[in-house]
């Protein structure tokens, strides 16, 4: 089937290809009941019970066909929009400074796309990095030296701050034409490896667990951004109810799965001690038990909270503590 032909009046939703937020955006177009079928090396996918079409690009791509109105909406990294952000900038001080028309403020769709919310997975950091033997301690210690990095814009934006600093200059105009004095070398992966090939004397990197930033042998000195993965949605969505429907869905997702339901007996002489462990996430829902003096309780916790939880519950003298999974949610 030629589903390029088929994607007519079909909301376009992009979805990372592959690396590491794929596995977590299909759990998430899972439990929003996305229906699709994936045919081996398309990069098109029509849902099956939804007007919508799955566009599978890489990471780093999805903000361009967002932010250009291509696509409706997109999973990427938050650092993915910022670097796409910055190399707009970039592009447009580039055609101020030479007087070339920026076709960006020409009449037609807004341009740029907007966070709908965090997904909650995906987090790390961009971060500069230097030899941990080395003598580098800050950022400015780079000044005019070579940064390898994949996130060239945002890498740009940074030195040319920190220029900007030492030198004092405050005036906008003259910050615009400035020539930045450090080198910011494009590398597309393995970035880690540039300071001990001598190709950089600083890397600007993602680090997660810290594990590949320690095995290289490098140290962190300053973060650029903090990053997470987002929805987005172009500033000009062809569907926005559906938009909408999708977003309310996937916010449930991410709801069920950052709270569990916990439910527990306790002495009604006890109740306002238990509530004040576990408020719930409006309140708490109370229920009379046949046994005299005793309520059950059901409140969501955090689940990366509900072991202390818990604990503050048995001391406080609930019984038959039990914790359940929340498997989709639907608040405001
Ligand atoms: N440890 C990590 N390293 C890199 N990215 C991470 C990490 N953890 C989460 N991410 C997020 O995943 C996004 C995509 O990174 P990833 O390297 O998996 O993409 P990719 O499309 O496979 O790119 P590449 O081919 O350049 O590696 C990052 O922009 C970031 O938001
Ligand atoms: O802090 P950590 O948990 O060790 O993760 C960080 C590393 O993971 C990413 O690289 P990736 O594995 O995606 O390969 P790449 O270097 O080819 O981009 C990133 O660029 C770091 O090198």
């Amino acid at each position: 089937m030629d589903l390029v032909n088929h994607l007519e009046g079909r909301l376009l939703f992009a979805v990372p290809k592959k690396g590491r937020l794929l596995q977590a955006a299909l759990n998430i177009l899972e439990g929003a009941d996305i229906q699709f079928r994936r045919e081996n090396r398309l990069d098109i996918a029509l849902v099956k019970n939804l007007p919508i079409a799955l566009i599978f690009l890489p990471a780093a791509d999805i903000p361009t066909f967002v932010g250009e109105g291509r696509v409706d909406l997109g999973i990427t990294g938050y650092d993915q929009v910022q670097e796409h952000d910055a190399g707009t900038r970039a592009l447009a001080r580039a055609r101020r400074m030479s007087n070339e028309w920026d076709p960006s403020r020409a009449a037609g769709k807004p341009q740029g796309c907007e966070t709908v919310l965090d997904l909650g997975f995906g987090s790390c950091r961009l971060q500069v990095q230097v030899p941990a033997k080395g003598s580098y301690v800050e950022g400015k210690d780079l000044i005019g030296k070579n940064i390898g990095t994949s996130f060239v814009h945002l890498a740009r934006e940074y030195f040319a701050r920190l220029e900007l600093e030492k030198e004092g200059i405050t005036d906008p105009a003259a910050a615009e034409g400035r020539k930045l004095r450090t080198k910011i070398i494009e590398l597309s992966g393995s970035v880690e490896a540039a300071c001990a090939l001598g190709v950089a004397d600083g890397i600007v990197d993602l680090v997660e667990s810290g594990e590949t930033m320690k095995a290289a042998g490098l140290k962190a000195i300053d973060t650029v951004v903090e990053t997470s993965a987002i929805l987005i949605k172009s500033k000009a969505p062809s569907n926005p109810e559906l938009v909408e429907l999708i977003a309310s869905r996937i916010r449930g997702v991410i709801t069920a799965q950052r709270f569990v339901l916990c439910q527990y007996n306790v002495p009604r002489a006890k109740l306002a001690e238990a509530t004040a462990v576990t408020p719930g996430k409006r309140a708490a829902t109370v229920t009379a038990l046949d046994e005299e003096g005793w309520v059950a309780v059901s409140a969501m916790v955090e689940t990366k909270r509900i072991a202390p939880v818990m604990d503050e519950l048995v001391k406080v003298g609930a019984e038959d503590i039990l914790v359940l999974d929340i498997h989709n949610t639907r608040s405001s």
